[in-house]
């Protein structure tokens, strides 16, 4: 067959899509207004991940998970736009990799608003001045982001899903020679993991050749606009603020992932077949020994799976007091975890039950 009569075949499909997209969106519209008309969240992850799962099992063409992934993901963010266009607000500038990580998410076509920080992500849906926000939580390297939960045990906003992406590092300067570069920017969490690169190249710097900033993608524009400096970011990033790139893939790992919350106000999932709670625990600070083991003991005895647990500082007093973030397999309303919830009411607080995506 020709190319001209293979395009031609291409064109009677597009019209056929289109047409059946458009259908789509007509259903998709209603669904709109019945939320509307009984105020129910638009944004159903679990929804979404079922309509993928049913159509990855059904496929049978050349399309593989991902591929199917990618296109509904963005036909579910036209559709959440049909719906109602919600806000999505992210740790930023443009190009971060919580940029990247909203757009998996999200999709290219939602309107997307760059925080400086953690702290005002939060705030901003709080506010109201975004629907949703995604905000680090934690790298397979370096550990939890402390700020986030921090955030998520000083505030009330709820974990909607989790999202997680390959972590690459580019080193990116305008300068000529290794040697013109006076200082180089990044996040602290990405200059931990980068740390056998920045021995092969700059060992011996002062402390002050390296410059910690809030995110890679400031680091970016930073360099951008001084070429006696370095930055240690995002692909995306150098080439969004036209940084040349020096060296690619300067991580320790080339198993580098990084783990992302959505977050939301009021926000409850529905029950998928596959689900993660997160809570906080505030154990009673009597000193008794054995009351985290304790609590503990009230998983593995209803044959709850753990999978994290992280103790932050309480930050009162000069005691050192902590408090647990803690995640398990289940959702919040499985009769097991309720038992746990309503026999440590007061010292749980309950982050949110979502589609375990890790
Ligand atoms: O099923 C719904 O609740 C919808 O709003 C429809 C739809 C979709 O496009 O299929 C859109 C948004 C939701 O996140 C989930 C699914």
């Amino acid at each position: 067959m020709s190319l001209e009569e293979l395009r031609n075949q291409i064109d009677s499909l597009d019209n056929q899509m289109l047409e059946i997209l458009n259908k789509r969106m007509e259903v998709v519209k209603h669904v709109g207004e019945l939320k509307k008309s009984t105020q129910t969240v638009i944004y159903r992850p679990e929804r979404e991940k079922q309509i993928v799962d049913r159509l990855d099992s059904m496929n049978k063409g050349l399309l593989n998970r991902a591929a199917i992934e990618a296109i509904y993901l963005e036909i579910f963010a036209v559709s959440r736009n049909l719906e109602l266009p919600e806000r999505i607000a992210y740790l930023g500038p443009e190009g971060s990799f919580t940029h990247q990580a909203a757009e998996s998410r999200f999709g290219a076509m939602s309107d997307y608003l760059a925080l400086p920080n953690i702290r005002s992500v939060f705030e901003s849906i709080d506010t109201g001045r975004a629907r949703f926000g995604v905000v680090p939580i934690e790298n397979n390297l370096e550990g939890i982001v402390k700020e986030t939960i921090d955030l998520l045990n000083e505030t009330d906003l709820k974990i909607v899903a989790e999202v997680a992406i390959s972590v690459h590092f580019t080193f990116a300067t305008k300068a000529e020679k290794l040697s013109e570069i006076k200082k180089i920017y990044s996040k602290d969490i990405a200059f931990g993991q980068c740390e056998k690169f920045l021995n092969d190249y700059f060992a011996g710097k002062e402390d002050d050749f390296f410059v910690q900033v809030d995110s890679t993608s400031k680091a970016a524009r930073l360099a951008s606009q001084d070429p006696n400096s370095a930055a240690i970011c995002s692909h995306i990033a150098a080439k969004l603020f036209d940084v040349p790139i020096l060296f690619d893939n300067i991580q320790d790992s080339a198993q580098n992932r990084t783990r992302f919350f959505i977050i939301g106000k009021d926000f409850i999932n529905q029950k998928s077949d596959n689900d993660k709670t997160t809570i906080i625990a505030r154990l009673p600070e009597d000193g008794k020994p054995g009351t985290l083991m304790k609590f503990l003991q009230e998983f593995e005895s209803r044959g709850i799976n753990l999978l994290k647990i992280e103790s932050r500082p309480v930050k009162e007093g000069d005691h050192f007091n902590f408090w647990f973030l803690m995640e398990f397999d289940g959702y919040f309303l499985d009769e097991s975890v309720q038992e746990i919830m309503a026999k440590h009411a007061s010292e749980i607080k309950w982050l949110g039950s979502y589609v375990k995506a890790i």
